[in-house]
């Protein structure tokens, strides 16, 4: 009975349990998204079943201020410089002291006088026996910490050092090997609550990426160098806001791996020795730590997402050419350097004018110049949106002027307003896997488009490269022919020089030839009758008989037949009845046959020269005569 009892209420304790994890989980849902001003620590301290979801409210807050006055250097030292700075623990008050003899200028007219100020902390770092002499370690407790547990809780969170050249910015945030600043102590800590989690359900995610902006170019720090050296590019996009793209972005498991990257980029940095400082950054260094925290609860299956970033950055020190006197390439960084702090005082002027916040909600119509530099562009977050920011000014002891400009700079940035909001979601398994599908199907696609991109310009490439062949080859053919024609005429010309000769030597003989034909019918025609056939030896045969035969002549037709002399063979043909008219019908058909024969000689003559001149055109003067001759 008892044991009954007792099972029924543990069932009954088990479904209240679950009951309040649904009703948990369900407040947790339906805050996915959403942000908080105070969003509890998913740190291990507070277990699962316990955390809260956070409301939905962002956490406007303005950015921290805090000032630190530096020891002299050895250079001041020697000089016997006059500490111009009072800090009052009490109060945070700031005072700047106007120097004694005015630079050491009798003549000057500026007029100097004592200035207050009052930020969120003044660091006294002058004199180490003062016993408010602030530490490494005291900077970073007084507000490196609080950042960090901004961070656990999912903020996003920005600290950068201002000041001029030589004024302990580096010092303060990255510091030296045995007296290590706010990077390195932040990191450090960062680790040790990770390695103190007691939750098995929580994972941790570090990466660290570490840059700097030289003469308005983005460098990665992770790299090695190279010559040219390989600037970044910046975009902006709707999810991640103003990011470097292609950034190393190192995953790290332990305080020693950040160590090592810190000490890699170190390396990497421009620096130079200028008269202000050994060791002076000429450029603007951004070290930023993303921190993401994973929380799965078993009992409702959700889990909980929250990234946080840290930006911690050293400005490269504001600087007067007359201090440093620098030239040259010291000279123009010096310049940049100087230009992109103008426009971070601009940006931070307009931030900080009162009529962005006040009039009912209303924005002052000034557009914040973020564009105006590559620094003030990667800050856009930190100063103006999702961010909790602080600023440490860092400040020489013994330079009033440049002081005042950094105190009046600080004085400025502590009216600017920051809304930082928690960047977490939560989803159930389910949602998650279906995140998951959702994200592989967009890869798949994405992956697919690609794909056919590149497949399209590689056949544009592979066209391109085709059709540039073919118009080569082209243009090659083309030369090759126009040699070749140039070749071709020139030999042509040559070849009519040379038979202009014999065509001149044919036609004349062609014109002897004709001559020749038309006596040959004409003789046909009339042919020329011989004397009868006598013997030489004959007495009869005088000289002068026949010549008076001949004299004679033919006379009329009748004595010509008379004295046509009788051939051997005449006898013959009258035997074979041949008559007389026979005779000159036969004649008449030889002269016919020989007329005929004559055109027909005349014709094929006329083709032949047709086929001389034709075959000339064709083939060229030798291949003609070749042609000829083969024939
Ligand atoms: N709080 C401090 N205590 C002791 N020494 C300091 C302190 N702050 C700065 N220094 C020393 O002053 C010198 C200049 O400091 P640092 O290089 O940090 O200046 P910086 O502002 O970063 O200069 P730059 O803008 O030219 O890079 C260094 O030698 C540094 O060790």
């Amino acid at each position: 009975m008892h044991l009954l009892y007792l099972q029924r209420s543990q069932h009954e304790l088990d479904n209240a349990y679950l009951l309040l994890h649904d009703i948990m989980d369900s407040r947790m849902y339906s805050s996915m998204h959403a942000s908080s001003a105070s969003a509890p620590s998913l740190r291990a301290s507070e277990p699962v079943a316990l955390m809260a979801p956070p409301p939905m409210v962002d956490d406007p807050g303005n950015v921290k201020v805090v000032v630190r006055c530096r020891a002299f250097v050895k250079r001041e030292t020697e000089k016997g410089t006059q500490c111009l700075i009072r800090m009052d623990p009490a109060t945070q008050k700031t005072v700047l002291l106007a120097p004694n003899d005015s630079d050491g200028n009798p003549n000057t007219r500026r007029v100097y006088e004592d200035k207050e100020f009052i930020f969120d902390k003044s660091f006294w770092s002058h004199d180490e026996a003062d016993p408010h002499y602030a530490h490494q370690e005291d900077v970073y407790r007084s507000f490196g910490e609080e950042f960090l547990d901004h961070n656990f809780d999912g903020y996003h969170t920005c600290i950068f050092a201002y000041g001029q050249t030589g004024s302990g910015k580096s010092y303060t945030m990255m510091g030296t090997p045995d007296n290590p600043g706010l990077i390195p102590r932040t990191c450090e800590e960062l680790f040790e609550r990770i390695q103190q989690e007691p939750s098995p359900s929580t994972n941790y995610h570090v990466h660290v990426s570490y840059f700097e902006v030289y003469n308005e170019h983005v460098r990665d720090l992770l790299v090695p160098r190279t010559n040219p050296p390989l600037y970044l590019k910046i975009r902006e996009s709707q999810t991640d806001g103003v990011y470097v793209q292609n950034l190393t972005e190192a995953e790290v498991k332990s305080y020693a791996d950040v160590e090592r990257l810190m000490r890699v980029g170190d390396m990497s940095r421009t620096t130079a020795s200028t008269k202000m400082n050994d060791t002076s950054s000429r450029s603007h260094a951004v070290f930023t730590i993303q921190l993401k925290q994973i929380q799965h609860s078993l009992l409702s299956d959700t889990t909980i997402e929250r990234t946080a970033r840290m930006r911690l950055v050293d400005l490269a020190g504001s600087e007067r050419a007359k201090s440093t006197e620098a030239t040259g390439q010291r000279l123009k960084e010096g310049g940049q350097i100087n230009k992109s702090l103008t426009t971070l005082g601009r940006v931070i002027a307009a931030l900080a004018d009162p009529r962005r916040h006040g009039n009912k909600g209303r924005r002052s119509r000034d557009v914040v110049p973020f564009r105006d530099s590559v620094l003030t562009w990667l800050l856009k977050d930190s100063l103006g949106g999702n961010s909790k920011t602080a600023m440490v000014a860092c400040i020489a002891p013994a330079d009033y002027e440049e002081t005042l400009s950094t105190l009046r700079y600080a004085d400025q940035a502590k009216r600017i307003r920051t809304r930082a909001s928690v960047n977490q979601d939560c989803m159930s398994s389910a949602q998650r896997d279906a995140q998951l599908r959702e994200m592989a199907e967009q890869i798949k696609s994405l992956q697919v488009s690609v794909n056919a991109a590149s497949q399209r310009r590689r056949e544009e490439a592979t066209e391109l490269e085709e059709y540039q062949r073919q118009v080569a080859i082209m243009q090659r053919l083309m030369d090759e022919n126009r040699q070749m024609s140039e070749a071709k005429i020139k030999a042509l010309t040559c070849e009519v020089e040379e038979l202009r000769p014999a065509n001149t030597a044919l036609r004349s003989e062609i014109v002897a030839l004709r001559r020749h034909l038309a006596l040959a019918l004409g003789e046909l025609k009339n042919p020329i009758i011989l004397p009868p056939k006598q013997d030489i030896s004959s007495p009869e045969l005088e000289q002068g008989e026949w010549i008076k035969t001949g004299e004679r002549g033919l006379g009329t037709d009748a004595e010509a037949k008379e004295n046509i002399p009788v051939h051997e063979d005449d006898d013959q043909s009258s035997a074979d009845g041949y008559s007389d008219s026979g005779y000159d019908d036969e004649h008449d058909d030889l002269a016919a046959e020989l007329h005929a024969e004559a055109q027909e000689f005349l014709k094929d003559l006329g083709l032949f020269r047709k086929k001389v001149v034709d075959d000339h055109e064709r083939f060229g003067a030798r291949e003609a005569l070749q042609e000829i001759a083969a024939n």
